[in-house]
């Protein structure tokens, strides 16, 4: 493995600013680092532990030194990300989403009810008549919660699935049971390790994995994990953005083009942010694989020193210490 001090030497830090809150954040901060092989990305969320956050280095090393694997295609379809916003903000966020045939609507905000949700997918409906709708709970809902929220959401009309409807497997393997087929189930914040998709597929927890490069840690794992449950439990993948960099992005791009038969990828995340490392642009619903390399003038606006790139260039050493270990 690479050595911590070359990585510690390559390391840039940088603050994105975002368009909206999303996630809970405004600004997406992270560690990019070249190697031989291309750009990588090391951008754990500041919640996560070292242990965690270790799979994270392992991608980005991937990325930066051993390179990606070719891939199937030369676009990837990607779904558009609706935030919590009011029902009348709906066509302005889809409008930064252009020809996107799918959309992952983000329902069960802290303080709004299930009112709110109604309304803000029923104006995506309106605006997307032949889209295929998917919502996001981000586990906030209990298990009567979400059977009441999915039965009324697919009264107006089809879901193609609901995303962590509740926080834990077992409650989506019950969630999954109350819906009896009325919609899928898929399971996000329950993969955050290369370990879990087979866990939520024996427990019968989800129809669909949502699986994002950086935790589960590289192109090659999330292609692994993808075949796995596709062999064992006929469960189908969803790649999706950690809210990562363009670089990052690159290798999520990557990985949903080396899957056959992958569903609409959430990685349509760059029009979050208001500065990045590089472009991926959207052109008819898709993006184009490639690759992005930070230019100098890019790094440069985004680029912090001091106390917090103290702090992720410590972290960078300890999670280097446990892959090494
Ligand atoms: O899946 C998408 O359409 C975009 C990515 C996305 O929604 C997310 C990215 C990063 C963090 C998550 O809270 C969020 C998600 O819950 O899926
Ligand atoms: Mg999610």
């Amino acid at each position: 493995m690479v050595d911590v001090d070359e990585l510690v030497a390559a390391a840039r830090v940088v603050q994105l600013p975002m368009r909206v809150r999303f996630r809970g954040i405004t600004t997406r901060e992270a560690l990019v680092f070249e190697g031989p092989a291309g750009w990588g990305e090391f951008g754990p969320f500041p919640e996560y532990g070292d242990a965690e956050a270790a799979h994270w280095l392992r991608a980005g090393i991937e990325a930066a030194y051993e390179g990606l694997p070719a891939p199937l295609r030369t676009r990837v379809e990607v779904n558009a990300t609706v935030p919590a916003v009011p029902a009348d903000g709906v066509s302005a966020v889809l409008a930064q989403f252009p020809g996107c045939r799918t959309a992952k609507v983000k329902v069960a905000e802290k303080g709004q009810t299930l009112e709110d949700d109604l309304a803000r997918v029923a104006a995506v409906r309106k605006a997307m008549p032949d889209g295929a709708i998917r919502v996001d709970a981000n586990g906030g809902w209990t298990v009567p919660q979400a059977h009441e929220a999915i039965t009324r959401l697919v009264a107006d009309g089809p879901l193609d699935y609901a995303e962590q409807p509740c926080a834990s497997v077992e409650e989506l393997a019950e969630v999954r049971r109350l819906v009896d087929g009325a919609c899928d189930i898929a399971a996000d914040e329950s993969i955050r390790r290369a370990t879990d998709p087979m866990r939520v597929a024996e427990l019968g927890a989800a129809d669909v994995a949502v699986v994002k490069v950086a935790p589960i840690g590289g192109v090659r794992a999330v292609l692994a994990v993808a075949d796995a449950l596709r062999a064992a439990a006929g469960v189908r993948v969803t790649v999706s953005s950690a809210l990562d960099t363009a670089v990052g992005l690159s290798a999520g791009i990557v990985a949903a083009a080396c899957i056959e038969d992958g569903n609409a990828a959430g990685l349509g995340t760059g029009g979050f942010f208001t500065a990045d490392l590089g472009e991926h642009p959207l052109v008819d619903g898709a993006l184009a694989v490639r690759t992005v390399a930070p230019t100098a003038e890019r790094l440069a606006a985004v680029e912090v020193f001091g106390e917090r790139r103290d702090w992720w260039l410590d972290r960078l050493r300890r999670c280097h210490a446990l892959l090494a270990r």
